[in-house]
């Protein structure tokens, strides 16, 4: 698949002044609570109206969506408040009763797109639809799986594509429910500079109070829009009660975001910042040349150790180096996650150099 303006259509069509929001509950519950969210809705940033109708369950025995009923009122969401309506489809008997309900905007979850046979099946079955389908990112950080189900799409001819990026499944503990590996949604727009992608802060951060950041880095980040989960009674949801917001809270979050712009014509600013970028470009060539003497003296290391037949790992020496330099980055105002991440890549390509020469 190619990169191509066409990509944006389905977004620029809707003529947005804000981001793209879809809202609405994790799970559609009861007709009742469908409709009460989707009119508190109506007349805010949301386009989208989102309800799970079928959901993916981490261990059985959970509630598991209302199913085909719910997308009758999904339906009455659309006729009664205007609001386009959205859900996720994890096979084709979903995607054929979400067709025949004139579901507007149907997504593929992450625990589908990690399956090439179920985006396969849902791609089919989707075949030549004018509607809007995105995908989550799968649950593990695999960019071209990720891009694989898109491609699937576009080959069933799919036109009016996007992805959502919902985060990543971690071993480890961490603030987050789905740690964001922001690099992975960067490096996707630079090979897909023109694919939507909207960001889904709700099921990354799986606590409501940390939405409105996660939010404000994706719209730093020139993300299109967003999709957040929305309930009048958060507390009380059949799922992901953590995470959902009010509709009032929505509202304020989108008020409070800053929206920016991907760049700026006015020549002072200009001039500023290609001062500032001709000086990182100087700073990026020092790096680079550092670097290349560290190697040099690695090289004289492996050569060393060749000689008296010593092993290229050294942990003693290893773990004093990166005590200092998490010391030093300290002082230079650079977090200790960076320094590790660096150093440890830079050990990496150093000991890469040694074994070449090791095995000689
Ligand atoms: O000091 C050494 O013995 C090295 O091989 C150098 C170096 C490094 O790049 O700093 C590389 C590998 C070792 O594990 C420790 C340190």
């Amino acid at each position: 698949m190619e990169n191509k303006k066409e990509l944006r259509t389905w977004l620029d069509d809707l003529k947005l002044n804000h981001p793209l929001v879809v809202a609405g509950p994790c799970s559609a519950e009861t007709e009742e609570q469908v409709l009460k969210i989707a009119h508190e809705l109506k007349d805010t940033d949301v386009s989208y109206f989102r309800a799970g109708i079928w959901k993916p369950r981490t261990r059985p025995g959970m509630f598991e969506g209302v199913g085909a009923l719910g997308l009758k009122w999904l339906q009455r969401v659309k006729a009664e408040t205007g609001m386009k309506i959205a859900t996720e489809v994890a096979n084709a008997a979903h995607v054929k009763l979400a067709l025949e309900h004139d579901v507007d905007l149907l997504w593929i979850g992450a625990r589908s797109t990690v399956s090439p046979f179920i985006v396969q099946e849902i791609a089919d079955a989707l075949e030549g639809t004018d509607k809007i389908v995105l995908v989550k990112n799968p649950v593990n950080p695999d960019l071209a799986l990720w891009l694989g189900a898109v491609e699937r799409l576009a080959s069933a001819n799919i036109k009016n594509l996007g992805v959502i990026h919902r985060g990543f499944s971690t071993y480890e503990k961490t603030k987050y429910r789905n740690t964001p590996e922001w690099q992975l949604a960067i490096e996707l727009q630079s090979k897909f500079p023109d694919l939507p992608i909207i960001n889904d802060p709700s099921h990354i951060t799986g606590k409501r109070d940390m939405i409105f950041d996660v939010s404000q880095t994706a719209l730093d980040l020139n993300f299109d829009g967003l999709m957040i989960e929305t309930h009048y009674d958060p507390e009380n949801a059949w799922s992901d009660a953590a995470q959902q917001v009010t509709p009032e809270t929505l509202v304020q979050i989108m008020k409070d975001l800053k929206i920016r712009k991907e760049s700026d014509s006015e020549a002072d600013y200009n001039d500023a910042l290609n001062n500032l970028r001709a000086k990182i470009d100087v700073i990026d060539n020092q790096i680079i040349e550092l670097l290349g003497k560290r190697m040099v003296v690695a090289d004289s290391i492996g050569t060393l150790k060749r000689q008296k037949n010593v092993s290229v790992l050294q942990s003693k020496r290893w773990n004093e180096i990166l005590g200092k330099m998490v010391l030093e980055g300290q002082d230079h105002g650079l977090s200790e996650e960076f320094i590790l991440k660096m150093f440890k890549a830079i050990h990496q390509e150093s000991i890469n150099h040694q074994e070449k020469i090791l095995k000689k």
